[in-house]
């Protein structure tokens, strides 16, 4: 079982001092008393359904294929982990601004959501979850800087200014092994952010956490609580002392339909990660950062989340900025 701790916590030294053993070690956590009402949960939760539940023509209206900005709708197989199909239908949404005009590289991830239509409620509570979300990261960042000698200025520069952030609303759906389903709902992966909140729905299973020792272990929902998770960046900010840990989704032979919501937090897109100077003490427990050369890990936000939207979701880079795309312009 992973460990659960209450923000109110880390109010205090030993608060702080759990966070950080436990985010070296396991990189994973539930997180209690974060302060989101439980009917803004519900309210995600009911408009999540209702956009999955909408005829396919509709939300194939809101494709991510239609946006530059990776921003929409993807159908079951619009995804691949590991050169793998992820079998789950999902809807990326970002912070609504506008595109930058002759953008270059991962700037190009700025720009307008797809909404879909005929779902008042859809954007509004999207946007007030979004809110909540950044508002949490922010002040778990805060705690981490605490907990490890960070700059808290520093934390706070590096989220001031157009954060960006993706919200993913997920639908796994049953698994048909007729249909070529081999049970990877998400294949195995770090999270190319700074760290993600992640809200599954009471009663389903399916993620499962890497252990230090490289066996995998559940990770069910818990009541009330948000999953979170360290993503790349703050493992490198933190020389390694954080650990982005693997993760992936299995869905078992009698795995039923499951509704999960993460929320990827990070900085700016161009902006690099604050780093954490870390006392003697800590440095020496640091594992450096996993070196891994099929995942290189980039030194900004953008980059790395650029490489992760692209190995992700193909088809739309090829559509939009492939060779053949820009010529055609
Ligand atoms: O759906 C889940 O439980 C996890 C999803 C996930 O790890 C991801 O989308 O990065
Ligand atoms: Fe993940």
């Amino acid at each position: 079982m992973l460990p659960i701790i209450d923000m109110s916590e880390l109010e205090t030294e030993a608060g702080l001092e759990v966070l950080r053993d436990v985010t070296h070690d396991v990189g994973f956590f539930y997180l209690t008393g974060h302060g989101v009402p439980p009917e803004l949960v519900s309210d995600i939760r009911s408009v999540a359904r209702k956009f999955f539940d909408l005829p396919d023509e509709r939300k194939r209206a809101v494709a991510m294929m239609e946006s530059p900005h990776f921003r929409g709708y993807n159908s079951v197989g619009g995804e691949l982990t590991n050169g793998h199909i992820d079998w789950r239908e999902q809807i990326d949404i970002g912070p609504e601004r506008e595109a930058i005009a002759g953008a270059e590289g991962a700037m190009r991830l700025q720009g307008p959501n797809q909404w879909p239509a005929d779902l008042p409620e859809f954007k509004p509570t999207v946007m007030e979850f979004q809110s909540k979300m950044f508002a949490i990261g922010l002040a778990l960042m805060r705690k981490w800087a605490l907990a490890l000698g960070g700059d808290l200025a520093a934390v706070d520069r590096a989220f001031a200014t157009a954060p960006e952030a993706l919200l993913k609303l997920i639908k796994y759906p049953p698994r048909q092994a007729q249909s070529g389903d081999d049970g990877q709902g998400v294949g195995a992966h770090k999270d190319p952010g700074v760290l993600t909140l992640l809200l599954l729905e009471p009663g389903t299973s399916g993620l499962q956490v890497e252990d230090l020792a490289g066996s995998w272990i559940d990770a069910p929902p818990v009541e009330g609580a948000f999953v979170v998770n360290i993503g790349e960046l703050l493992e490198v900010a933190t020389g390694g002392f954080l650990r982005a840990t693997r993760h992936r989704v299995v869905k078992s032979a009698d795995f039923r339909e499951r509704l999960s919501i993460p929320y990827f937090f990070g900085p700016a897109l161009d902006m690099p990660m604050p780093t954490f100077e870390l006392s003697p003490e800590l440095a020496v427990q640091s594992r450096g950062v996993a070196q891994d050369p099929a995942n290189l890990i980039f030194a900004t936000y953008g980059e790395n989340l650029w490489k992760a939207r692209v190995r992700a979701h193909p088809e739309v880079f090829e559509r939009w900025y492939s060779e053949a795309a820009v010529r055609s312009c």
